[in-house]
C-alpha cells in the first residue's frame, strides 16, 4: 500500500517544516511549499535520506497570482491527498492606516486568499475519497483582538470560522478540521517581523512554546473530532479568561497593551 501523502504550505521553516519531520518520521509523503527554495532542498534531501520517504517541492509566492496558479496545477495533478496543513503566514505589529494598503493586504492574500484557494483544490479530492485531514494554522490572535494587528488577528479568525463551517460539512465525509490556534511560539516569526522578543523567565517559561510540542498537539488533536485546538495548558486559560472576561474590560486592557508595544520594539 501506497504511503499517505501531505501538502503543507510554510513548510520552509518553523511549525511547517516541523509538521513536515513529524509526518516522515510516521512515514507520510510530502509537498511542501514556500518561497525559499535552498531551504526547502535541504529539507526535501534531509527527509528522504533519513526516513526514505517521498518529497516534493514546489517553490510558489502565495502572493503572486501566477505562483500560486502553477502550486494549484501541481496540486490538482496529485492522485491521493491525505492531509492538508495550510501554515503559510506571517506577522506584523503597525498602525494600520500608516502602511499601505497593497502591504497590509498582503497578510489577506497569504492567510485567507491562497489557504482558501487551496482548500476549494484539495477537499473535492478528499471527499471523493471518504478520507482526510485539514490543519489551518490561526492563531491565540483570532480570539485576541489588537489594535496594532488589524489584519493579523481578524484574518486568523476567518481561519477558526472557516474551519467550523469545513467542520459541519466535512464530518459526514470523514474529512477532520482542525483550527490550530497557538499562542507564542519559538520560531522565525517575530524575528521576521523585526521584533526582538526580550523575555523573563517566568515569561520564557509560561508563554513560548517550542515547535514540537504544538505539532506533536495538533496531530494528537485530529482524532479528537473537536475542531478547534488551543495547545497548552496557558494558552487554554488565556483562551478561557478571554471568553468569560467582559468584552469592554477586554478592549481596555488590549489598548493599553498596544500603547505599551508603540512605545518598545520589545514584545511578550
Ligand atoms: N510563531 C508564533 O508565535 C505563532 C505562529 N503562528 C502561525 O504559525 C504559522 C507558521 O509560522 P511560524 O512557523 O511561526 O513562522 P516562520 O516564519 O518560521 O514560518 C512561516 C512560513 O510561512 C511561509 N510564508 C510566509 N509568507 C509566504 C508567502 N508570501 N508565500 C509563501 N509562503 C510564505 C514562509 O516561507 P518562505 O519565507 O520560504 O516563503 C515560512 O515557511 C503562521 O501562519 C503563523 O501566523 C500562530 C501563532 C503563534
Ligand atoms: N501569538 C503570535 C502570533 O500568532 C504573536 O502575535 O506573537
Amino acid at each position: 500500500m501506497s504511503a499517505q501523502l501531505a501538502i503543507i504550505t510554510g513548510a520552509s521553516s518553523g511549525l511547517g517544516q516541523t509538521f513536515a519531520q513529524h509526518l516522515a518520521q510516521q512515514g507520510w509523503d510530502l509537498f511542501l511549499t514556500g518561497r525559499r527554495t535552498k531551504r526547502l532542498q535541504s529539507i526535501q534531501t534531509q527527509l528522504k535520506q533519513k526516513h526514505g520517504i517521498q518529497v516534493h517541492i514546489q517553490c510558489a509566492n502565495l502572493l503572486k497570482a501566477k505562483e500560486l496558479q502553477d502550486l494549484i496545477d501541481k496540486i490538482s495533478q496529485l492522485q491521493r491527498i491525505d492531509m492538508l496543513i495550510n501554515n503559510a503566514g506571517f506577522g506584523n505589529r503597525n498602525d494600520f492606516y500608516k502602511a499601505s494598503y497593497n502591504e497590509q493586504n498582503q497578510m489577506l492574500q497569504v492567510h485567507i486568499t491562497a489557504a482558501a484557494r487551496i482548500i476549494h483544490e484539495v477537499v473535492p479530492k478528499m471527499k471523493h475519497r471518504k478520507k482526510g485531514a485539514i490543519i489551518n494554522v490561526s492563531s491565540l490572535c483570532a480570539y485576541m483582538p489588537a489594535p496594532l494587528s488589524y489584519f493579523y488577528c481578524s484574518s486568523k479568525a476567518f481561519l477558526v470560522s472557516l474551519s467550523e463551517c469545513m467542520h459541519i460539512d466535512l464530518q459526514k465525509h470523514n474529512i477532520s478540521v482542525q483550527a490550530l490556534c497557538p499562542g507564542f511560539i519559538e520560531t522565525e516569526f517575530h524575528s521576521r517581523m523585526g521584533l526582538i522578543t526580550a523575555r523573563s523567565w517566568l515569561e520564557q517559561k509560561l508563554l513560548w512554546m517550542k515547535e514540537n510540542d504544538v505539532v506533536s498537539i495538533s496531530l494528537r488533536h485530529l482524532s479528537s473530532n473537536k475542531v478547534i485546538c488551543i495547545p497548552g495548558f496557558i494558552n487554554k486559560f488565556i483562551y478561557h479568561s478571554v471568553l468569560f472576561l467582559p468584552k469592554c474590560l477586554y478592549y481596555k486592557i488590549s489598548a493599553i497593551q498596544s500603547n505599551k508595544l508603540k512605545t518598545s520594539h520589545l514584545i511578550a
